[in-house]
């Protein structure tokens, strides 16, 4: 059985997140619904706390929050102490809103606006990792407009090839993000850094990413970075206070999928930062990191209801939900697999192989292919499972379809974060053509 957290199988047969049955669940807040076991991400979140505070090492967990953001998620991010990374004005806002303390916050994103860098430069948050020169430009610009000195880091690619999908993948060479390591344009840029008087350089930033089921590369980036770090001692006297290794940490979505533990990944890198400090004389530095799946990825499943059937005779019988790719991208995007079973049905009767069409008029809208389920009925509830990273971040309206609630559930109770969308709030920003606007 493939149960994470607080998920069980409870006496009527139902699954039970949270202590809470999903039958219920589904009868307050309908479907679809995503539902996060808040028990669980507190776990998560503690657990890489606890393995850097074990192993004595000055540490930030910043949650990357474009994996699931919304102003309660903030406030439980908060209430555990992480950091929190942000990638755009909105989430920021988000953070903002929840009332986030602001020297906890560490701004990310390759093409950040000026008004975007205004933003943060006013709430004076924590970090901001500046990505190109671009940027280390406009930073400039706004800390001398705004007499203001701004943390930050320097985002640098080391040219790893992680293994994972071709889309999440960062620390290649030929990668949108951050300064290139081997040219010299990160050099460069440590130099300009330094040489401004608005720029205060923590350190490095590097994420080569997500999904990744071992230390290889963090390691071999670990390494590039010191090697790198030695030389500009030499010859610039810089020495990183911060070193952030970014996220990426792989989760379990399938029986197949076998990360290893998270306590596994940091215990690792560490030996391997510590050893090289140690190789070349220096302090080890402070180290963040920036786990969003590995957090809250498994905390998550979406209920839906069951509705329409085919069968193609001798070739495969469709069940199709009522959600699909509008609330989850990520097999349309990465043929991204999932795990499910009937939520209120016992589990032992497996009957039929099915596969999962959502309700988008798309071909490609497929959440699961060839299931193994019990015979199911019309207005059954699926579950799948892991879906609490990237899906309701990534949620959309294609086909006009409103956007699920989110619900949180913790000790026996369920607590809606999210409201789900109504038709109105898909025409809200629509003009209609008598209307006449200036911008
Ligand atoms: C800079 C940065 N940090 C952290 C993350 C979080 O990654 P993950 O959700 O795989 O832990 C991402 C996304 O890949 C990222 O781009
Ligand atoms: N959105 C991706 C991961 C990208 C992470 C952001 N750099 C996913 O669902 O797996």
């Amino acid at each position: 059985m493939f149960l994470h957290g607080t998920s069980r199988i409870n006496k009527n047969g139902h699954l039970e997140i949270g202590g809470v049955d999903t039958v219920e669940i589904v009868e307050q807040f309908g479907t679809p619904v995503y539902v996060y076991d808040i028990a669980l991400i507190r776990e998560r979140a503690r657990g890489f706390k606890e393995t850097f505070d074990r192993l004595g090492i000055n540490a930030q967990v910043a949650y990357a929050s474009k994996a699931f953001s919304t102003v309660a998620m903030v406030q439980l991010v908060d209430q555990e102490g992480l950091s929190l990374d942000v990638v755009s004005g909105g989430e920021l806002y988000t953070a903002l809103a929840a009332d986030f303390p602001v020297e906890r916050i560490h701004f990310h994103g390759n093409n950040k606006s000026l008004e975007e860098l205004e933003m943060a430069i006013e709430h004076q948050i924590g970090c901001i990792v500046v990505d190109n020169f671009y940027e280390l430009e406009l930073l400039t610009s706004v800390c001398e407009m705004k007499q203001a000195k701004a943390k930050i880091l320097l985002r640098v690619t080391p040219g790893i090839e992680a293994h994972t999908h071709d889309y999440i993948l960062t620390g290649q060479e030929d990668s949108k993000f951050g300064f290139d390591l081997q040219n010299g344009q990160a050099a460069s840029a440590v130099k300009m850094a330094l040489e401004s008087n608005h720029l205060d350089l923590l350190g490095l930033h590097c994420h080569i990413g997500s999904q990744i089921f071992d230390t290889t590369g963090f390691i071999l980036a670990a390494r590039k970075i010191f090697t790198k770090l030695n030389e500009w001692k030499n010859e610039f006297g810089f020495e990183s206070t911060v070193l952030n290794l970014g996220g990426g940490f792989g989760i379990r979505y399938t029986k197949e999928d076998d990360p290893i533990a998270p306590s596994q990944y940091v215990e690792e890198i560490i030996k391997e930062v510590k050893a090289q400090a140690n190789a070349f004389s220096m302090t080890v530095p402070e180290i963040w990191i920036e786990p969003g799946r590995s957090l809250v990825g498994d905390a998550g499943t979406t209920l839906y209801k069951i509705g329409s059937r085919k069968d193609v005779p001798n070739v495969r019988k469709y069940l199709a939900v009522d959600g699909g790719m509008s609330d989850n991208i990520r097999p349309a995007l990465y043929e991204a697999k999932y795990e499910a079973i009937l939520a209120n049905r016992p589990l032992d009767e497996v009957e039929e192989t099915v596969s999962i069409a959502g309700k988008c008029c798309e071909s490609g809208d497929m959440l699961i292919w060839d299931l193994p389920l019990p015979k199911a009925e019309n207005n059954d509830i699926l579950a799948v499972f892991c879906t609490g990273a990237y899906g309701y971040s990534m949620a959309n309206n294609y086909n006009r379809i409103p956007r699920p609630p989110v619900v949180f559930v913790e000790n026996g109770l369920a607590h809606l974060v999210v409201r789900r969308e109504t038709f109105e709030d898909i025409v809200r920003f629509d003009l209609s053509l008598s209307q006449k606007v200036n911008n």
